[in-house]
């Protein structure tokens, strides 16, 4: 035994004890120096009778106080009573604050520990020497078991100690093993306060007193519940034996948690408080409202924080859950739908004419009463039989729709002046037509001009492939007059003849499905969306998944503005609801379950940022050979763009006759000048590189081709350009030199000045004019007219380094005197890129 084992059975103080040891001969260094068993008989026959005046203290003074001369630790005077059990192997003991007043019957109840039970446990025997229990003393935060049958306890002064009978609560059934599986929620706390004050323990201060800070605080903490004194080894078994639910308290052990769950859905689950979940996970970076879904990774990241064990009920997200709540749907009973047509054509033709005329003719016609808006689409009936018009003419619409997955048109009108012939546009219209295998119909527009002639027109188209059937080809051409509404019934009755050629059918009978023709925000009704149906029935409170937004339709609006309850194939109908503005072109799918549908759209959003930091998908010629390797490219499109008619067909004729065992080429667009947009979004929508040649891209071009991943590559020199789209197509593409524009500048005056030659005096448009740049050109209508070095660069008198955007300067390029007035000059830098394997 140690000497604080026997100033604890003594019920003195170590400090007094040593002392009382050491006039007694006995050798001792501390409280913690181990007693012969002699020396252990000795001390307590001579402290003996003090011991007994504490037990007949303890006994004489059953609800009484004690005296404050036999509590020498805290001057406080505690009551203590200690009461014989009847049985004491059942003994429970009882811990509160100072609470004299508490009523017995609140006392009994508050036990609800899964104690031991009968018998065994709770023996309060004194421990043996070989085993000291002090450690264990925290558990149980009373006195050690000799004073409570003998001595009055002095080491826990804060605490009153009794014993009592069993408390009122049965044991548990299953007896001891039951019981000794279980290690208490209190035990485990008081455990933890231990441990933590081990931790604070401040050096000098006596196990002791740590141990007594430690039962008034454990006291503190539970308040008035009992603690089941235990044996040693059954804490150690119960501690083995406690599962973590236990510790961490949660209100449940496992959840399902299925995407798309909301916080505050989840915070339910789980059994927390919403803003707590919110808290959560803004410390992990996310800031979410209640309402929104939460990401299944995050949430089960809190979830097993709390302890709690979270199966995921729906394993498929993202796409292919969309595609397994569409697919559920059955067969289908496909029926004949409506065509849906696009008009073409070039600048001035009489495309919005022929809409309008179309429009106003066939719409007040066929609706009743309706007045028709424009929603970028309408429906016109002719003998009973639909035609939907999209309502924004020209081939960019039609193109971004395609670049975004879209394809909705299945007619295209191309509209040419019979008095004007095929232009530019009407070949960049017929290209695109091509490129996404959509059907023409040629529209000859203003045959009511005197200069009209068809016939020149017809050969002309023929030059393009486009053969007449009048001429023995497959190309149906009508003769119409927009301004005199004539030939427009003909022409209708050539769409749905041709739609009958294609056999087009949709399901009506499934969940709609369709694609954002156009979408804008409107003061009053929030974000609005024209939906062309392309197969199913949309209807008012159908649940929906639109690019990265879902929600619920509100209400639906045809093309002639009233109000309509559902919207079948190929019918074009706005719809309120959505929570934000989609793109053209994004598909609309109805679902059945609003929160899966909430969790498609988390996913798309989430899959756009990480595309958007991923770079586009789209085809380059530096990663040209890796694609070709992986096999997601078999054919390589091109766009090519020159500065003249003879360049572009050379270019794309050499391109065309290269080797081509690895990859087929395909040049699906040629033309003159600059590189628009118009090329950027076909390029986009079919997955081509644009080649130009000696030409620049517009700004907005440039632009749009960033934004859209699109390779456009710029020469000067035939023969680079096809060295190397082989070397791409080989894999030999060495770090390539990839040209970054700087800064641009318009050319406003210019200025002959004799020694330096001429100036343009110039406005920065954007970017900086630098002498750090290597090269300048000269750009005229977005053609390179000279390609060289920076001569001179100035601000008013003075040679300077760099001028800024938004400052005017005046810029000489060496060799070179032919500088215009609107001339654009352009700064650029030459970076090295390492081919992406
Ligand atoms: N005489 C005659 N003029 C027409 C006809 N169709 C259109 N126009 C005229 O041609 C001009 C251009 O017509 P638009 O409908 O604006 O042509 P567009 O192709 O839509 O033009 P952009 O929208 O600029 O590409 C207008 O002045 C029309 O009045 C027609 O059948 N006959």
């Amino acid at each position: 035994m140690r000497v604080y084992e026997l100033a604890k059975q003594l019920g003195m103080e170590n400090r007094d004890l040593i002392p009382e040891l050491k006039r007694m001969g006995i050798a001792v260094a501390s409280h913690s120096s181990a007693l012969e068993e002699d020396a252990v008989n000795k001390a307590l026959e001579k402290l003996g009778p003090k011991h007994k005046l504490s037990t007949k203290e303890a006994d004489g003074g059953r609800g009484g106080h004690r005296d404050a001369d036999h509590q020498p630790a805290v001057g406080k005077t505690v009551a203590a009573s200690v009461e014989e059990a009847a049985k004491p192997d059942k003994r429970r003991i009882l811990i509160k604050r100072k609470k004299a007043d508490e009523s017995p019957a609140e006392e009994a109840v508050a036990p609800v520990i899964a104690g031991p039970s009968s018998g065994t446990a709770p023996e309060l025997t004194a421990p043996s020497p070989a085993a000291p229990s002090h450690s264990e003393s925290v558990v149980a935060p009373f006195p050690e078991p000799q004073s409570l049958s003998g001595a009055t306890p002095s080491a826990p002064p804060p605490v009153s100690v009794q014993t009592q009978t069993p408390p009122v609560k049965p044991p548990i059934p299953g007896g001891d093993a039951a019981a000794g599986k279980k290690k208490t929620l209190e035990e485990l706390q008081a455990e933890g306060l231990k441990e933590k004050l081990k931790k604070a323990r401040k050096p000098g201060r006596s196990r002791e007193e740590d141990d007594a800070r430690v039962r008034e605080d454990a006291a503190r903490w539970q308040d008035l519940r009992a603690i089941p004194v235990q044996r040693r080894e059954d804490r150690a078994r119960h501690v083995h034996h406690s599962t973590p639910g236990e510790i961490t308290k949660p209100r449940k052990k496992g959840v399902k948690l299925s995407p798309g769950t909301t916080v505050k859905e989840f915070a339910e689950l789980i059994g927390q408080r919403p803003a707590d979940i919110v808290r959560k996970l803004m410390d992990m970076g996310q800031m979410l409202t209640f309402n929104q879904p939460m990401n299944t990774e995050v949430a089960l990241m809190i979830a097993e924080e709390s302890g709690i064990r979270v199966d995921i009920s729906v394993e498929k997200a993202g796409e292919e859950l969309l595609e397994d709540l569409v697919s559920t749907e059955g067969e289908g009973r496909p029926e004949p739908r409506p065509p849906v047509v696009t008009i073409m054509g070039h600048v001035d033709h009489g495309k919005t004419s022929l809409l309008d005329a179309i429009r106003e003719t066939k719409v007040a016609e066929g609706e009743a009463g309706g007045i028709t808006q424009h929603i970028g689409a309408y429906t016109v009936t002719v003998r009973g039989k639909q035609v939907t018009f999209l309502d924004t003419p020209g081939h960019e619409a039609f193109t971004a729709m395609r670049a975004r997955g879209a394809k909705v048109t299945d007619i295209v009108i191309l509209v040419v002046a019979a008095d004007d012939g095929v232009m530019p546009q009407t070949i960049e219209a017929i290209h695109h037509a091509k490129a996404a295998g959509v059907p023409l119909i040629v529209a000859m527009n203003k045959i009511d001009k005197p200069t009209a002639n068809p016939d020149r027109v017809r050969n002309a188209l023929s030059e393009h492939g486009l053969i007449s059937e009048a001429w023995g080809g497959d190309t149906i051409m009508v003769e119409v007059s927009a301004k005199q509404k004539t030939g427009l019934d003909q022409l209708l009755e050539m769409i749905l003849l041709q739609a009958e050629i294609l056999e087009l059918k949709a399901d009506p009978h499934v969940l709609a499905k369709g694609a954002v023709v156009e979408a804008k925000l409107e003061r009053g009704r929030g974000p609005v969306a024209t939906v062309l149906i392309q197969s199913g029935t949309l209807h008012v409170g159908d649940v929906f998944v639109v690019g990265s937004f879902s929600g619920k339709v509100r209400a639906l609006i045809s093309h002639t503005g009233v109000k309509v309850e559902k919207a079948g194939p190929s019918i074009p109908v706005e719809v309120i609801g959505l929570p934000g503005v989609p793109s053209a072109g994004d598909v609309f799918q109805a679902v059945k379950d609003e929160r899966a549908a909430r969790e498609i759209a988390e996913d798309r959003a989430r899959k756009q940022r990480a595309a958007e930091l991923a770079g586009s998908g789209k085809v380059s010629l530096t990663d040209l050979f890796a694609k070709i390797q992986e096999g997601s490219v078999k054919e390589l499109a091109l766009v090519i763009k020159a500065d003249v008619q003879g360049s572009s067909e050379a270019l794309a004729a050499a391109i065309e006759k290269l080797p081509t065992e690895l990859v087929k080429l395909r040049v699906i667009h040629n033309g003159v000048g600059g590189v628009t947009e118009s090329d950027v979004l076909l390029a986009a929508a079919s997955n081509a590189i644009i080649i130009g040649f000696n030409i620049r891209p517009e700004t907005k071009a440039s632009a749009l081709a960033e934004k859209e991943g699109v390779d456009v590559r710029l020469y000067t020199i035939i023969y680079e350009a096809l060295a190397d789209i082989k070397a791409a197509m080989e894999g030999l593409l060495e770090p390539t030199l990839k040209e970054r524009v700087l800064g641009r500048a318009e050319v406003r005056q210019v200025f002959s000045v004799s020694k330096a030659g001429t100036i343009g005096g110039s406005y920065v448009l954007d970017g900086a004019i630098t002498r750090a740049s290597a090269g300048v050109r000269v750009i005229r209508d977005n053609v390179v007219v000279y390609q060289g070095k920076l001569g001179s660069l100035r601000r008013f008198k003075d040679d300077v380094r760099e001028v800024q955007q938004g400052y005017e300067c005046g810029i000489g390029v060496e060799n070179f005197n032919d500088i215009k007035a609107g001339d654009i000059i352009e700064a650029y830098a030459i970076d090295k890129i390492a081919v992406k394997l």
